[in-house]
């Protein structure tokens, strides 16, 4: 009895040594890790794109993928496929446990293949991640409309899943700024998809988890830059005035290019509108929060809630779209408690955030036990008129901040996402819930079950990067399936190949 006792105690001495303790391995050795891998990457994905030679590679490379279907289709097809892409690498918190089983698809497809100005698009592989290309299409004066803020984010999982971000009022998710899919389906065919080409199989890619076929490339629609954001700042001390004004400026006629606000307390909040210019104007400061030793940039936000009055700041562009990344949203701050100390700042700032991937590969398992108890990463969407009631109720069962709101418009197009009937687009706002939950009663399936649920009520869905604690009739009311069937239907050996969504996003097949 005592012996266990002790064991107990020792168990929870040394999680809490490591959990405490994690920065000193995250300095040591995962941040000058981080720096290398960073390096050698913007190395290679420049001498490649300056050396053109990846279009022509393309074509081999999609080739590799046919016939490693082939493969699986000479054999007994017992298994299902997915990508070979291990499971530390991808922007999620768990890792997917069908990797394990199922027959894993190289897709070695890194490279942006062409930037056409003439027809405002660029084609990409599915690996390139958006740090890649806003890096890439920034000389060039070009710009994603849609810009998912983490610099990791890759074009593949961001159309097989979906990308959201400030500027999605205007142009939609992520899926509304792709106009061509190049895929290889399960019988080992390469078929490419557009709205006006086979349409149904095109609506059906976003969302669909890699369960249609694989994504070999894409066209994606590019727009012209400006050098810096002006950013207007709003602080607000009342929720329904912020809420109000947040659900004017996103459904205006011609609003503002960014629309943001973050909360940091059920009451209290700071609307941010921006539009894209080309020169510091007299009204603001020129702010480069992408300089190494940058405050985070959510505590700069904080400030001008401090101050309480409004102000306006100009941002150069790139260090806007990942604005977000180097403190992980908010995240970082329960990895390295003093990483916006400004010692820590000018000493090793240039070298965050570390990679999530290695963070992710030597995550202890103590931290995990951590976060499955007392730890949400959520990204509720909700219908925008809804905000206010929708904050209130994720305030009692959860009560995290700050709050990350973020508008977006979903056009009426066939597809998984469902609007109001007869309307041409529906303005949604993501609830971005991230960080240790301090509602009195939280318990991490009971609380996110029920918020769950009022989502489902409310005609909102989930992202599913994160843990969804559906079952799978909750997931099919969440998300509309008719479409996605009948494309599984009619596409030869698909069935047999890919799992339904549900299954390779609900909570049980993750660790
Ligand atoms: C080996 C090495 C040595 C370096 N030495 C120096 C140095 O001496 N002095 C120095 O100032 N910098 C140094 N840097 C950092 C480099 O200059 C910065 O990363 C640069 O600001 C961003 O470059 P990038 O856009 O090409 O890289 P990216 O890969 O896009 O960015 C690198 C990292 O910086 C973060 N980041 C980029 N933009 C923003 C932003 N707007 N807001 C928040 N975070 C952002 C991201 O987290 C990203 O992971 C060094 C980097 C490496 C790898
Ligand atoms: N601002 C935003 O919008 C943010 C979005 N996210 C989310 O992060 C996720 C993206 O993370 P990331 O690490 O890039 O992607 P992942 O590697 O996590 O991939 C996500 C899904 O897409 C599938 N997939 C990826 N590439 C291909 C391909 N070439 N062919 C077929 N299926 C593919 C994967 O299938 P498989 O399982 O077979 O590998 C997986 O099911 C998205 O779900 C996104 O919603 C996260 C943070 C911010
Ligand atoms: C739609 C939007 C804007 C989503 C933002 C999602 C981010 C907040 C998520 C994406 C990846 C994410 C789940 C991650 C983590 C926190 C929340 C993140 C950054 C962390 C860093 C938490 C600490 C963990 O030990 C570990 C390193 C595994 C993860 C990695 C992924």
């Amino acid at each position: 009895m005592v012996k266990n006792k002790m064991a107990i105690e020792t168990e929870t001495f040394l999680e809490y040594l490591v959990v405490e303790y994690r920065w000193v391995i995250v300095i040591l050795a995962l941040l000058p890790m981080s720096a290398a891998w960073k390096l050698w990457s913007i190395i290679r994905n420049y001498v490649v794109f300056k050396m053109n030679s990846a279009p022509k590679m393309h074509d081999d490379k999609v080739k590799e993928v046919q016939r490693q279907i082939k493969e699986w289709l000479s054999g007994d097809k017992s298994t299902h496929l997915c990508t070979a892409r291990p499971t530390w690498q991808t922007m999620s918190f768990r890792h997917s446990m069908y990797k394990r089983t199922f027959t894993n698809i190289q897709i070695n497809l890194v490279d942006v293949l062409e930037v056409d100005k003439e027809n405002m698009t660029v084609r990409c592989e599915p690996l390139v991640t958006m740090g890649q290309l806003s890096r890439t299409l920034a000389p060039l004066g070009l710009a994603l409309p849609v810009v998912p803020e983490l610099d990791q984010l890759t074009v593949g999982g961001l159309v097989m899943g979906t990308g959201v971000e400030t500027t999605s009022h205007v142009h939609g998710l992520f899926q509304h700024v792709c106009l061509e899919y190049e895929l290889v389906l399960a019988d080992g065919s390469v078929v490419n998809c557009s709205k006006d080409e086979n349409a149904d199989l095109f609506y059906a890619v976003p969302w669909s988890y890699g369960t249609l076929g694989f994504l070999t490339s894409v066209v994606i629609k590019v727009i012209p830059a400006k050098k810096y954001v002006r950013i207007h700042y709003y602080p607000f001390n009342n929720l329904p005035d912020l809420a109000k004004r947040f659900s004017q400026e996103s459904l205006k006629p011609n609003p503002h290019q960014f629309v943001e606000a973050l909360l940091y307390t059920r009451d209290s909040g700071v609307l941010m509108l921006g539009n894209m210019v080309d020169e510091v104007g007299r009204d603001g400061k020129l702010n480069p929060i992408g300089v190494w030793h940058a405050e985070w940039f959510f505590k700069q936000v904080e400030k001008h809630l401090k101050r309480k009055r409004t102000a306006i700041e100009y941002i150069p562009l790139r260090d806007y779209y990942h604005r977000h990344t180097r403190s992980l949203f908010w995240e970082l701050q329960d990895i390295i408690s003093f990483g916006n100390n400004f010692i820590f700042r000018y000493l090793f700032g240039w070298l965050m955030p570390p990679e999530v991937s290695l963070l992710k590969l030597t995550q202890p398992e103590a931290v995990t036990k951590l976060y499955n108890k007392a730890h949400v990463i959520q990204d509720m969407l909700i219908p925008i008129e809804l905000l206010e009631k929708a904050i209130a109720f994720f305030h009692d069962e959860f009560e995290v901040y700050p709050i990350w709101l973020c508008p977006f418009k979903i056009f009426n197009n066939p597809g998984q996402l469902k609007i109001k009937p007869g309307e041409e687009s529906q303005m949604f706002v993501d609830i971005g819930v991230y960080g240790v939950p301090k509602a009195k009663g939280f318990e991490t399936i009971a609380s996110t079950r029920r918020v769950e649920s009022f989502v489902i009520q409310n005609q909102g869905f989930q992202m599913l990067y994160a843990d969804t604690y559906t079952t799978r009739e909750e997931f099919r009311q969440m998300f509309d399936h008719k479409l996605y069937d009948r494309v599984r239907a009619s596409l030869p050996n698909c069935k047999e190949a890919f799992p339904e969504i549900y299954d390779k996003v609900n909570r049980n097949v993750r660790k």
